[in-house]
């Protein structure tokens, strides 16, 4: 399947990555409330969190059409530190108003068993996509990921048999190398057929991990194999520290 090539934007500081990336998610919403009258967005954990709180002081925001999933999540209670949805909560949605019902979290009842609750979680999915559109794997609007030290995304870890899943929507894994060990993930298909991928990372300590996703995707590192199929378009958000070790040519942001 055809995929277009990444384009890479880079900002001098993180508050004007922050804010390009406000700019961007804002217009992604609009044309996909203008097409469909909702937005659906996936969320990460990590430092992407953070980066959202720009999206608080821009106009134009139908706060009331979101409808959020997670990239991925740890398998702990939504009030745990390690809990995607926690971290959300304090950094992005304690600023805006997404209605609480529209903000989809796992179902912690169901932490005693993996299978269980990333079924549950996939179902959770199906209810927003099903009949919505024809295609075999959901298609976000838009989905935003980190990237970690060693090149993974989502829950997504290099070397892992998740990287070979082509049915599931959502997985869970049991042996996460980064703790907590237990979460669940978005698979590779879903990120793929996504309308817009947007990469978020900042600072220098990301330089190496970036210049091996983007220049060398050949290595096969999970985010390098997020490549969403053509009309979809996949977009990095790096600060100049992030990205100082790239040859991949960077694009001027425009919205
Ligand atoms: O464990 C995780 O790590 C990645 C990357 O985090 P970052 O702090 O390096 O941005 C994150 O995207 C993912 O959601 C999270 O569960």
């Amino acid at each position: 399947m055809v995929a277009a090539a990444p384009v890479v934007c880079s900002f001098p500081s993180s508050k004007e990555l922050s804010d390009a990336l406000a700019d961007f998610v804002v217009k992604a919403q609009k044309e996909a409330i203008e097409k469909k009258g909702r937005f659906t967005i996936a969320l990460s954990g990590g430092s992407l969190p953070k980066q959202l709180s720009a999206l608080a002081h821009k106009t134009g925001v139908k706060w009331n059409k979101w409808h959020v999933f997670y990239a991925d999540e740890r398998a702990v209670p939504l009030d745990d530190p390690d809990s995607n949805h926690l971290l959300c909560t304090n950094e992005f949605y304690s600023k805006v108003p997404i209605p609480k019902e529209h903000i989809h979290t796992i179902d912690t009842s169901l932490l005693d068993d993996m299978e269980e609750l990333s079924d549950a979680y996939e179902k959770e999915l199906i209810q927003e996509f099903a009949n919505r559109n024809t295609a075999r794997f959901p298609m976000f609007d838009l989905i935003l990921l980190g990237t970690g030290p060693d090149g993974h995304t989502a829950s997504l870890f290099p070397g892992h048999e998740l990287l070979t899943e082509e049915d599931r929507w959502v997985a869970p894994i049991e042996d996460s190398p980064k703790p907590p060990p237990k979460r669940i993930t978005l698979t590779l298909p879903v990120l793929n057929h996504a309308v817009r991928v947007a990469f978020v990372a900042a600072g220098e300590g990301k330089a190496d991990i970036i210049k091996t996703i983007l220049d060398k995707p050949e290595e096969g590192l999970p985010a390098s194999r997020v490549r969403p199929v053509a009309p979809g378009q996949l977009y990095w958000f790096l600060d100049d520290g992030a990205a100082s070790k790239l040859e991949y040519p960077k694009t001027p942001f425009k919205l």
